[in-house]
């Protein structure tokens, strides 16, 4: 039935923090952890369709679902039915056991793998292959598949195939060397899910593609800088691997970008209290109110008046330039302390502003983010935007005489980086 026979996803075993570490910020006694039990999770394997897949093959031919499945462990399950997504395991598994250096570089742009299995969904039992979920833990999964090449067919596509390739998303391809198959964002204002499909995707050229871009960007007039330079940290590497390497041809591969809108949300916030000068926000998005109880320019001074905690006003600090470019190539904002944010949260729950009801939903989001950043033990937390590459079911390996760059491949993704390097420019004034 499987052949796997270990569980495809050992979720690394964090270090537990108590309640005490999390909310009072108490220091860790690091010789109490070695001697606690690791917890493993032992509930059985459910799957699930996956409901953040924004593009690509969902549709049923009769009751078989042909779409990606997700699983309770924290990976998604893509099916093998075609002869090209059998070419796509066979991709995963030469990346996985390569020596070549090009490749072994590759590995660390696409989502880990983890073997393949049988699952029985919908009354079908079928292969599939075990990726990382690239949208684990994020709260409010912001996703964008873009197809890239102008070329999106492989060597043994068919007259027909490639007749169908050329036809859709023609402009876009044409002019840009990508498409965009599909994406989805939460709003930043209001938390709404919007989506986009192909049908969308199918008509979009010219300047509606760098506004369907900014759409994705949750941006207005202006663009969240942080999120634009995780997003071409990630970009940035890719390209000079594409520039550079000679072993594969990616055709029809698509960069899959995500961010969370939760965090987003919540690097407004800072950037608001950083900089007063910063426009980090999407135009419209109202500029949060510096009350009381508002954190970002004040210290809890530990007292709790009748309209909430009260806050020791601090000076604004203005950041160095090796301090910005520090900044923007590491990590999201950091979260000020345990008592920044949870007095933030205690702020809602207790609805100083009288709005608790349609706040609340966010809040058990928002807490839960919360708790999940206090307790992640790593000094280095992972970006909250980023980029992979995926769907390597058209992808071919080089033989060593045919060794050279995939043009078709670096033309598309530069273009894509020039598009994101010109929302760049344009935050070029805010401060982080
Ligand atoms: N590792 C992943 N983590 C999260 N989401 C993923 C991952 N891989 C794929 N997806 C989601 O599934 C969608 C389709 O993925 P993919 O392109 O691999 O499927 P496909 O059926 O081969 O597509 P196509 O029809 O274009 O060949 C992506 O747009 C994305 O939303
Ligand atoms: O043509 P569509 O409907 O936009 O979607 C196609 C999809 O039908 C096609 O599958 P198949 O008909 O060849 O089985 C996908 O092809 P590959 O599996 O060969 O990649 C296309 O990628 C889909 O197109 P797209 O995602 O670009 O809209």
């Amino acid at each position: 039935m499987s052949n796997v026979s270990e569980p495809p996803l050992r979720r690394s075993i964090r270090r537990q923090r108590s309640i005490y570490q999390v909310h009072y910020a108490i220091q860790r006694r690091d010789d109490e952890m070695t001697a606690r039990p690791l917890v493993q999770p032992t509930d059985p394997l459910e799957i699930q369709a996956f409901a953040l897949q924004v593009a690509g093959h969902r549709k049923c031919e009769d009751t078989k679902y042909l779409g990606l499945l997700q699983c309770n462990n924290g990976t998604i399950l893509k099916p093998i039915i075609k002869e090209a997504q059998k070419r796509e395991v066979d991709f995963y598994k030469r990346l996985a056991s390569t020596t070549d250096e090009d490749l072994l570089e590759l590995r660390t742009f696409v989502p880990k793998y983890f073997g393949c299995r049988k699952f029985t969904y919908n009354g079908y039992e079928q292969d599939y292959v075990i990726l990382e979920d690239l949208t684990l833990r994020m709260l409010e999964p912001c996703i964008m598949d873009v197809k890239i090449g102008k070329r999106t067919w492989d060597p043994l596509a068919t007259p027909e195939k490639i007749k169908n390739e050329q036809t859709k998303y023609a402009a876009c391809k044409q002019q840009y060397g990508f498409c965009i198959p599909g994406f989805q964002v939460y709003r930043v204002t209001g938390g709404k899910l919007c989506k986009y499909n192909k049908d969308y995707g199918k008509k979009l050229q010219g300047q509606a593609v760098k506004d369907a871009i900014r759409t994705y960007l949750n941006g207005g007039a202006v663009v969240c800088r942080a999120l634009v330079l995780q997003t071409l940290a990630a970009l940035w590497r890719l390209q000079r691997w594409a520039r550079a390497q000679q072993a594969v041809r990616l055709y029809s591969a698509s960069l899959l970008l995500v961010y969370d809108a939760a965090r987003l949300r919540t690097c407004c916030h800072n950037q608001d209290a950083l900089a007063p000068r910063a426009e980090c926000r999407a135009a419209g998005l109202p500029r949060r109110r510096h009350s009381l109880h508002s954190t970002p320019s004040a210290s809890f001074s530990g007292q709790l008046s009748a309209r909430g905690p009260v806050y020791r006003k601090l000076q604004p600090v203005r950041l160095t330039p090796l301090t910005l470019a520090q900044d923007s190539f590491s990590q999201p904002p950091p979260i000020s302390s345990p008592w920044t944010e949870a007095l933030a949260s205690f702020n809602h729950n207790h609805s100083f502003d009288h709005n608790y009801e349609d706040k609340l939903c966010k809040i058990k989001m928002d807490y839960k983010a919360m708790l999940d950043q206090l307790s992640n033990d790593d000094p280095k937390p992972s970006p909250w935007a980023t980029v992979k590459v995926i769907d390597f079911a058209h992808a071919f390996f080089n033989e060593e005489e045919e060794r050279a760059v995939d043009d078709n491949f670096r033309e598309g993704l530069d273009n894509f980086v020039a598009i994101m390097e010109s929302f760049l420019r344009e935050t070029d004034d805010q401060v982080i």
